[in-house]
């Protein structure tokens, strides 16, 4: 007689951990969306490691973000992301959050479509805003009007992040909710 043993449920954590099988998880989004305190709490949970890659852009020029924007500028800055994203894609799965303007970078892009599966952090202005406007590390942002510079970058670049394969509404609610509404929009990956 063959005995049928139950299986005790996946937990959400597993589930998206084998969703995600080799990929890796990458986070993008517009500044202060998350990316990084998600990340690397999503990383924890699913048990792989964490990387981001502004910490390993300043760790590899031994720079701060600001002084290489100031001393070679943003299209040098873009051309040194999109080589170490593709590094950082190279050995999944790990969880991958990136600078906010990565993606909007085509060669970056590219890189990410192959790299891994893409989760969108979506904020609205309200939301952004009262998150960056305590630092006033991000150069981008170095403007007369920063806020209308935000809702600027928003209207250029939500249609491309719209690309990813999984778009998280990213809000004021306790971080622990917003890593299992990450989880298991990737655990619903599987499902479709
Ligand atoms: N759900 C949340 N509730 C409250 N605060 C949050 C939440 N998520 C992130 N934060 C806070 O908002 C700030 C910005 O978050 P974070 O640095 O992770 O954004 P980011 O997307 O990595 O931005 P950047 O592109 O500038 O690196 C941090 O101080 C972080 O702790
Ligand atoms: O939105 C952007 O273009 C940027 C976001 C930050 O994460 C940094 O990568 C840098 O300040 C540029
Ligand atoms: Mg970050």
């Amino acid at each position: 007689m063959t005995e049928l043993i139950e299986q005790p449920p996946l937990t959400l954590a597993a589930e998206a951990r084998a969703a995600l099988g080799k990929r890796n998880l990458v986070l993008i989004g517009l500044m202060g969306a998350g990316k990084s305190a998600i990340g690397r709490m999503s990383a924890q949970a699913l048990g792989i490691p964490f990387v981001d890659s502004d910490h390993e852009i300043e760790r590899v020029s031994r720079m701060s973000i600001p002084d290489l924007f100031a001393t070679y500028g943003e299209a040098e800055f873009r051309a040194l992301e999109t080589r170490v994203i593709k590094r950082l894609l190279r050995s999944g799965p790990r969880v991958v959050s990136t600078g906010g303007g990565a993606y909007i970078n085509e060669n970056t892009r590219r890189h990410i479509k192959r790299g891994g599966l893409t989760v969108w952090l979506k904020a609205d202005l309200d939301v952004l805003w009262e998150r960056v406007s305590k630092r006033d590390t991000r150069p981008l942002l170095k403007t007369e009007n920063p806020r209308q510079t935000l809702e600027n970058l928003m209207n250029a670049r939500y249609p491309i992040y719209a690309e990813a394969e999984v778009t998280v509404i990213s809000r004021d609610v306790r971080k622990e909710t917003m890593v299992d509404e990450v989880l298991a929009a990737i655990a619903a990956t599987r499902k479709i």
